[in-house]
């Protein structure tokens, strides 16, 4: 029935205060203020709705998008939003648009590359969205290797311009999202070349698009790229192609904060790393991180309010049958992604800071933390994606049946979300980064510069110089080992700051304590995933491995009764999850019978089509095959 919690029973068990974890998720009183009042803005105002996109042709969803952005837009100017608050909005909108690129991609770059007189000039037009801009760096044959892109940029010194051009078809900036059919402006990355000498990729502001009547300018073939995986998801995005026929830009449009070229043709390399043309990478990076425990809690949140709905076999004497939530098997691939939902937010909070810490020390000029926070924004990006994505699809296949269809929730999720372990720097390019960062520290190994931070423990594992000294087998042919060893060494960052999280005061009855089960199921969870190492290198005996498995069981029931009031604490609105199957009050079975009617192949009770072809087919009156 409507009104009643079908999951109150469950609230009931809890054993801390739901409230107090709902700040600890949120990050702080006022960032949970700020969530709840924003979500709860979007999910009543029906200018924002969003169960219709799965019936909807494209070009009808895209033109849906760009109305929700407007209103958006407007929702932020008249009730005169914060920038944090129209973020949020932006969020619980929750819909892939171009505004991702135009405020996540195009103005930090402007703000990380730009110098501070470009900044004056370009940040002002895109904070009040008087240009609308797009990340044009992936092209059709690199993506990548960014410093195999092809698209050229030549200084003019007669006309003090630099001249954008694509010389070939794998050139063509490919897969922008926001260039198809919307930016009027782009970052666009190109091979720099002054007085017939190449220096390598940098940035540069090129309008795309006239801004009176959005017609491509001269030299500019700009377009989508077409349809991508699902139907509805990422399809809300106008990711696209754009080839440059030798277009004219001012010289003061290359962003100029990392390299220099002077009006008489003389390229100058600022003392800061070259890497810094890569920065806005990093920062989307480590945002994406965050948005990892976003996605997967979404998924979680789902998935453990079902498994607590969902009663199957185990009646005894005509009683309830048993609910799934409380079957070992369903614990065992539920609870650890339970787990990771909190690591991931905890380690999006650490890594929030490190970026904020390197980004403090690069304005002095200190750059010693630079390597270290580009191989964990890489090596973290591609562990979280990787784990989120193979999360969400395991919540799906934990709802069983029910769980695959769009009323779920969890196949719009699942197809919105894996790009994720490509864009950004594909995963296992990422943590190839990683694997040379680790190698570097080996190599360094017994000299004065000692590991620190992150790479600190790596002083204590001094057999390694001696492998240093043995035969050295090129990286190439070591990668795939390499690779696992940069996961490892970002799943013991994520298990060392969660540990760090817990040495915090953290507020409110039982609510450590639930963290402390958490942490321990994350950590234990990998432990036995990875016993085969960890048992072949002698780090664990098989006794310990047993303790672990046994722990592990104990630690399951002892999330339990905790389960329901945990995924609360996420303060997901019914909207923002946008399923039935995690609805607040479990109500599920009446709201997927409504929700089945309301599908347009219901319409009529005859399906279009049945005169035509079943009919006939029904009345033998199309020739049968000879029997
Ligand atoms: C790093 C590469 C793989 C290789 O680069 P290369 O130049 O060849 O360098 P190497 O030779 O490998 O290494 C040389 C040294 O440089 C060091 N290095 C490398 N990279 C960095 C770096 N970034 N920082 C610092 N140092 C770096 C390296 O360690 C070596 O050091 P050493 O010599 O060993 O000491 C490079 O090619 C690469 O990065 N490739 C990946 C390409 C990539 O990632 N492309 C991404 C394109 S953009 C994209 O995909 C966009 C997707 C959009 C998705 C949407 C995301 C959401 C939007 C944001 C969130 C929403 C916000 C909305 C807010 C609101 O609404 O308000
Ligand atoms: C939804 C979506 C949105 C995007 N948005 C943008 C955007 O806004 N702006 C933008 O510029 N780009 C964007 N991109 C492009 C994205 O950044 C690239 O697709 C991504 O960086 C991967 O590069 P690639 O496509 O060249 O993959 P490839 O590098 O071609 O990957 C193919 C395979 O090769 C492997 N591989 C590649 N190099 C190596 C190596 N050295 N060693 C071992 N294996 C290797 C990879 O691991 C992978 O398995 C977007 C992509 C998607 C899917």
């Amino acid at each position: 029935m409507e009104g009643v919690d079908h999951l109150a029973h469950e609230r009931n068990k809890s054993e801390f205060d739901v409230d107090a974890m709902k700040i600890v998720w949120a990050g702080s009183p006022h960032a949970f203020d700020v969530s709840d009042r924003i979500s709860k803005l979007v999910a009543s105002d029906p200018g924002f709705r969003k169960d219709n996109r799965s019936t909807l042709s494209r070009k009808e969803l895209f033109k849906n998008t760009l109305r929700k952005a407007a209103y958006a837009w407007k929702t932020i100017v008249d009730l005169r939003l914060s920038e944090e608050e129209a973020a949020k909005l932006r969020f619980y909108v929750d819909e892939p648009a171009f505004t991702d690129l135009h405020w996540g991609m195009f103005i930090p770059a402007i703000k990380g590359q730009g110098t501070e007189e470009q900044q004056q000039k370009w940040l002002p037009l895109a904070y009040k969205m008087q240009i609308i801009g797009c990340y044009a760096q992936t092209e059709l044959g690199h993506g990548s290797n960014v410093q195999g892109l092809e698209t050229t940029a030549t200084f003019d010194p007669q006309t003090d311009e630099f001249i954008i051009h694509s010389p070939t078809l794998t050139s063509s900036k490919w897969w922008p999202g926001g260039l198809g059919k919307v930016a009027t402006h782009a970052i666009a990355y190109a091979r720099l070349i002054v007085g017939g000498r190449e220096h390598g990729v940098n940035g540069f502001i090129v309008q795309l698009r006239s801004l009176e009547d959005h017609s491509p300018l001269l030299g500019i073939t700009v377009g989508d790229i077409g349809m991508k995986f699902g139907n509805g998801a990422y399809n809300t995005m106008d990711n696209g192609v754009l080839r440059f026929d030798h277009v004219r830009i001012p010289r003061n449009q290359m962003l100029m904060r990392v390299s220099q070229v002077t009006c008489e043709g003389k390229y100058k390399q600022s003392d800061v790393p070259r890497q810094l043309v890569y920065g806005t990478m990093v920062y989307v990076r480590q945002t994406i991180v965050a948005d990892a425990s976003c996605a997967l809690s979404r998924a979680v949140c789902i998935a453990t309010r079902y498994s607590a709905v969902r009663r199957q076999f185990g009646s005894q004497n005509g009683g309830p049958e048993t609910q799934v939530i409380d079957y070992k098997t369903q614990q065992s691939r539920l609870f650890p992604l339970l787990a990771s939902a909190y690591a991931f937010r905890f380690i999006g909070e650490w890594l929030k800071w490190l970026y904020a810490d390197v980004t403090q020390r690069l304005q002095a000029n200190d750059f010693s933390t630079l390597p270290e926070a580009h191989a964990c924004t890489a090596g973290l990006k591609s562990l979280t994606t990787t784990a989120t994505a193979d999360g969400i699809e395991e919540c799906r296949k934990l709802c069983g049946g029910h769980g695959y269809l769009c009323s779920s929730g969890l196949p719009e999720l699942f197809a919105v979300y894996v790009p994720a372990c490509t864009y950004e720097g594909d995963n296992t390019v990422l943590l190839l980064q990683v694997a040379r960062f680790l190698m570097k520290t080996v190599s360094q190994l017994g000299s004065s510069k000692k590991p620190v931070g992150t790479i600190a423990y790596m002083t204590r594992v001094e057999h390694l110089m001696q492998c240093r000294c043995g035969v050295q087998r090129g990286f190439a042919e070591l990668s795939v080992d390499l690779v696992e060893a940069a996961v490892a060494h970002c799943q013991l960052i994520v298990v060392s700051k969660f540990i760090e999280k817990l040495q915090q005061e953290i507020p409110g009855k039982g609510v450590k304590q639930q963290l402390e089960v958490l942490c321990n199921i994350y950590a234990l969870f990998l432990l036995h995933k990875h016993q085969g190492d960890f048992l072949s290198t002698g780090c664990i005996t098989p006794k310990h491995a047993a303790l672990a498995n046994d722990e592990l069981r104990s630690l399951y029931s002892q999330v339990r009764p905790n389960a329901i009031a945990l995924v609360d604490a996420f303060n997901y609105t019914d909207h923002y999850l946008g399923s039935i199957l995690g609805c607040y009050d479990g109500n599920v079975y009446p709201k997927l019978y409504e929700a089945a009617w309301k599908d347009p192949l219901n319409e009529s009770v005859v399906p279009d089509g049945y005169h035509q072809y079943i009919r006939p087919l029904l009345k033998q009156e199309i020739r049968t095959a000879r029997l």
